[in-house]
């Protein structure tokens, strides 16, 4: 029987998404759209549309995404620590169980915050069981940390979360400055244009994760139901 190596999985993973879109299929959380069937079958459709991988939350959405499609996983968990602000993939039984669900590529935060597991032992955990280790650094500093330290993508992900208030452009700076240091970077956040991804492509990012301008109708709903409500009617006055 023909059995690809872990080395042979990676390089497939990565020519799969080399370049692409990774769609994140996570609901708002409680919402009416947050059910596993809901992002089985989101993501089935983001793969009919021609997306090369997807981005899935939780273990048994994972495990139920990889049974349905055949693109590369980024997975995560997400959790609400009461001791440390860091939410995506904190722990390392996390990464064991992503990666048993199926995910191909595990991301996880790696800012440099109060953190129950340091960087560098995620990363050895998630190479352990032949996966592609995904870094969601807010900086170029935390990206940069995790590529010295092995990490294989280093995603723009938590840029503008960590204080204040999140921009409404992404950070197409970040991807510039951390490919100019040999990373390859996932473009991720607030990517929310096909003009805004080409870009992040332009300024050398690897692939670009899309989330919530595919994935979250409520926030799409309400980005037209405010540049509805600030139309003036010059013609006429009025619509009605
Ligand atoms: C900051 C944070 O927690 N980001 C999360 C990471 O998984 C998700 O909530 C985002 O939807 C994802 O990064 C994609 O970004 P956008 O939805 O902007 O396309």
């Amino acid at each position: 029987m023909f059995l690809m190596s872990d080395l042979d999985i990676s390089t497939n993973v990565r020519q799969r998404l080399d370049r692409g879109l990774i769609v994140s299929c996570q609901p708002v959380l409680g919402g009416p759209m947050d059910s596993i069937v809901i992002i089985t079958a989101m993501a089935r459709a983001a793969v009919e549309g021609g997306c090369h991988g997807l981005r899935i939350e939780g273990a048994a959405n994972v495990a139920a995404v990889f049974s349905a499609v055949s693109v590369p996983i980024v997975g995560i968990i997400k959790r609400d620590l009461t001791d440390s602000p860091v939410i995506i993939t904190p722990l390392l039984a996390d990464v064991d169980s992503l990666a048993r669900a199926g995910a191909q590529v595990i991301a996880f935060d790696a800012t440099n915050r109060k953190r129950p597991v340091p960087v560098k032992q995620l990363i050895e955990r998630i190479h352990q069981h032949g996966c592609l280790a995904m870094a969601d650094a807010s900086s170029f500093e935390d990206g940069l940390n995790a590529y010295q330290l092995g990490c294989d993508y280093i995603g723009s992900t938590l840029s503008g979360y960590t204080s204040g208030v999140a921009p409404d452009l992404p950070d197409i700076g970040l991807v510039t400055q951390l490919k100019l240091a040999g990373c390859e970077v996932i473009a991720e956040g607030r990517y929310n244009s096909p003009e805004l991804a080409a870009a992040a492509l332009h300024a050398g990012a690897f692939a670009v994760t899309v989330g919530s301008a595919i994935t979250r109708i409520e926030r799409i709903s309400s980005w037209y139901v405010t540049s509805l409500a600030n139309v003036d009617y010059p013609v006429g006055g009025t619509s009605r």
